[in-house]
């Protein structure tokens, strides 16, 4: 088990990056980090790994107490692996060899297996024995997920995975790694700005807000019940309105068109997004988001119903 105690973290003495984190997480168990650009993600898996010096508290893996590069000779817990936002691949080499760099040279059988096992996982087998420097961006973001996993880690870190990676490629490796990970027990933290990374596949969600923990819950209870505009923002675009005098939180789904209300409100604009339409709406001279089967007229008049409101703030 993985416990973050009350740990705190700035690069500089006078300004606080991580302030007095405090969190566990059992092996096998799957976290997303979430949370604005710059508010820490990065850092807290950088000092989780060891790569940077508490100012307060400590993380220990199950008995074993993780120390920054102070106290270590070579920075970084031997039990983690961390996939970094730049990968860190060797360029001069092939896919399957830069895999095989992490793996034994005395058992060149069962290297290769593990090899062609885990260029399977990232779907790049047609790319075994090209070189590091050929590839595109997010096929080396592949390549680096993959060199991770070489040596089973028991806890794997991972900074915005699929950033580099295209929306088909993406689902599929999601698929492909989480259910790897799920079924060789390897625990995960991943800091993404990516809603499916943490609806789909985590057992935990934690959020980020002005360097502290807003929330940490199971990411299913955090979208039905989300604390504030902050957080309901981070799975889609919400809409904050003020209705009998009380301020809701209502995603664009929970917002319909009906034929009789006491609500009326009047078109704005429509955006195309595919299996449906953004309608943009001004009610009761708000601005209002809300999901609809087809475009409408720009000054039109509509009804609208609303269905179980998010929690209030
Ligand atoms: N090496 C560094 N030295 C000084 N400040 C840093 C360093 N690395 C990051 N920071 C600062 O620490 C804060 C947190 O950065 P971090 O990279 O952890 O954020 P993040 O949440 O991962 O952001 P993003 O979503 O944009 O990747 C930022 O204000 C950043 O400018």
């Amino acid at each position: 088990m993985l416990k973050v105690n009350h740990i705190s973290f700035g690069y500089s003495k006078n300004k606080t990056i991580l302030e007095n984190f405090n969190f566990t997480l059992k092996k096998g168990e799957h976290l997303c980090v979430m949370g604005e650009s710059g508010c820490g993600k990065s850092t807290l898996l950088k000092t989780i790994y060891g790569l940077l010096d508490l100012q307060k508290g400590n993380i220990f893996w199950n008995d074993e107490q993780v120390l920054g590069p102070k106290n270590h000779l070579v920075p970084g817990f031997d039990k983690f692996k961390y996939v970094a936002q730049d990968f860190d691949l060797m360029p001069y080499i092939s896919v399957s060899e830069n895999i095989k760099k992490f793996l034994s040279r005395f058992y060149p059988e069962e290297s290769e297996k593990r090899t062609q096992e885990l260029l399977n996982v990232i779907e790049m087998n047609a790319f075994a024995n090209t070189k590091v420097k050929n590839l595109s961006g997010g096929q080396k973001q592949r390549v680096a997920i993959a060199r991770a996993l070489a040596k089973e880690p028991e806890l794997l870190l991972l900074d915005e995975p699929f950033g580099q990676i295209d929306n088909f490629k993406k689902n599929t490796l999601r698929r492909n790694l989480f259910g790897y990970l799920k079924q060789n027990n390897i625990a995960c933290i991943v800091a993404t700005h990516d809603k499916n990374d943490a609806l789909s596949f985590a057992d935990k969600l934690l959020v980020i807000r002005n360097h502290k923990i807003l929330v940490n819950d199971n990411p299913k209870e955090i979208y039905h019940n989300p604390k504030e505009k902050y957080v309901a923002a981070l799975f889609d675009d919400v809409n904050e309105i003020i209705i009998n005098n009380e301020v809701r939180l209502l995603y664009p789904h929970q917002i319909k068109i009906t034929d009789n209300s006491n609500l009326s409100a009047k078109i704005v604009n429509s955006y195309f997004k595919g299996n449906y339409w953004l309608i943009e709406v001004s009610f009761n001279n708000q601005t209002v988001f809300l999901k609809h089967s087809s475009s409408l007229k720009k000054g039109e008049l509509i009804h609208i119903s609303i269905k179980n409101h998010l929690n209030s703030k």
